[in-house]
């Protein structure tokens, strides 16, 4: 069932260009040169209930006009929305009731107030009745542990505990879809692994659609199975990662070093180089498996070390950004 769906979006700004210099700025007050950014430019998409997408794309590419707009901060253009069945343009307070936004660059915790006093007034907010709040609270701090900080004030915590304190607001009024944007930035390694399990278990838990925004790429190997990549507000490409990567890199490189030089070949890979007792091959992964390849030539030369060369998950972006990608 789809949760959420996109059909024929268009963001338009208006930019009202401005003429520089002593004529220019007596020009201005009787002529306004009137431009359009066309930020969203005619998308379409669905999500699936459940569904964990990265919805990425380079500075700039429409990303956060297409988040307000889902969240009804914005209007569209032209263009409908659909969130559960709701069009959150025309009845936004019962599509919020149903959201939850996390930003990593702006907290939506209260700076003044203790966590616990924060969860609280967002309760009220809400209005969410005292059971429910019990259970989630509960079921909250068994997966963000923020009991230890619960009475720490909102400006003394952690950028990683802020993170867990913020992510648990979102999901205090239990809603189905959550937008994350950018929730590991500027956070350690290990704390980034923390927030990745964290919202892993949320979806597993509760079974939360999540849509997530970021340039950090480990975030989209470690959590999505769809990636939506928008550039110049278009989208240019929709599907898994594993689909991308075989399109764009399919090949992989196998470098065997042997005890003595050797030249063996293989029908199903290409022997790329040899060097001393060292070769290269270059082998598609839907033609043979890695160990298939290593195995058949272990028979003709004793190999001493094997290593194994993939794309690189940044390189992959960054080609399917530039838009050269093999169909
Ligand atoms: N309020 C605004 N008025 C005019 N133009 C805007 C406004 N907000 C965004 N834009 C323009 O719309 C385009 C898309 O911006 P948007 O913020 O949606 O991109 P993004 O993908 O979220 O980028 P980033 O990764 O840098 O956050 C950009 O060209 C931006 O300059």
């Amino acid at each position: 069932m789809n949760i959420i769906e996109v059909s024929h979006l268009v963001k338009e700004y208006k930019k009202i260009k401005k003429e520089r210099g002593l004529y220019g700025a007596v020009k201005n007050l009787f002529v306004q040169d009137v431009q359009y950014v066309r930020a969203v430019d005619d998308i379409s998409f669905e999500v699936e209930k459940g569904d964990i997408v990265a919805y990425i794309g380079p500075n700039g590419a429409g990303k956060s006009t297409t988040v307000k707009m889902l969240s009804g901060i914005l209007q569209p253009t032209a263009g409908e929305i659909l969130i559960d069945g709701i069009s959150p343009q025309k009845d936004r307070r019962r599509v919020v009731r149903n959201l939850g936004v996390v930003f990593g660059q702006r907290s939506q915790l209260n700076w003044n107030l203790r966590l616990g006093e924060t969860f609280d007034l967002l309760k009220r907010i809400y209005q969410i009745e005292d059971g429910l709040y019990d259970r989630n609270l509960r079921m909250l701090d068994e997966i963000f542990r923020f009991s230890e900080f619960i009475d720490t004030p909102v400006r003394q915590l952690s950028l990683g505990q802020r993170m867990r304190g913020d992510l648990a607001a979102a999901m205090l009024h239990s809603p189905q879809i959550l937008f994350l944007d950018e929730p590991t930035i500027g956070l350690d390694v290990e704390a980034k692994y923390s927030v990745r399990k964290f919202i892993r278990e949320i979806n597993q838990r509760s079974g939360t659609t999540i849509i997530l925004t970021t340039h950090d790429l480990g975030d989209v190997q470690e959590l999505c199975r769809r990636l939506i990549i928008i550039n110049e507000g278009k989208i240019i490409e929709d599907g898994s990662l594993d689909s991308l990567v075989d399109r764009i890199a399919p090949y992989r490189q196998l470098v065997i070093d042997f005890y003595h030089p050797a030249v063996i070949r293989h029908p199903k890979a290409e022997l790329v180089s040899v060097e001393e007792a060292r070769a290269v091959y270059k082998f598609k992964k839907d033609e043979i498996t890695a160990a298939r390849l290593i195995e058949d030539i272990s028979h003709t030369a004793p190999i001493k070390e094997v290593g194994l060369k993939e794309a690189r998950i940044d390189d992959i972006i960054r080609t399917a950004y530039s838009g050269n990608v093999p169909q």
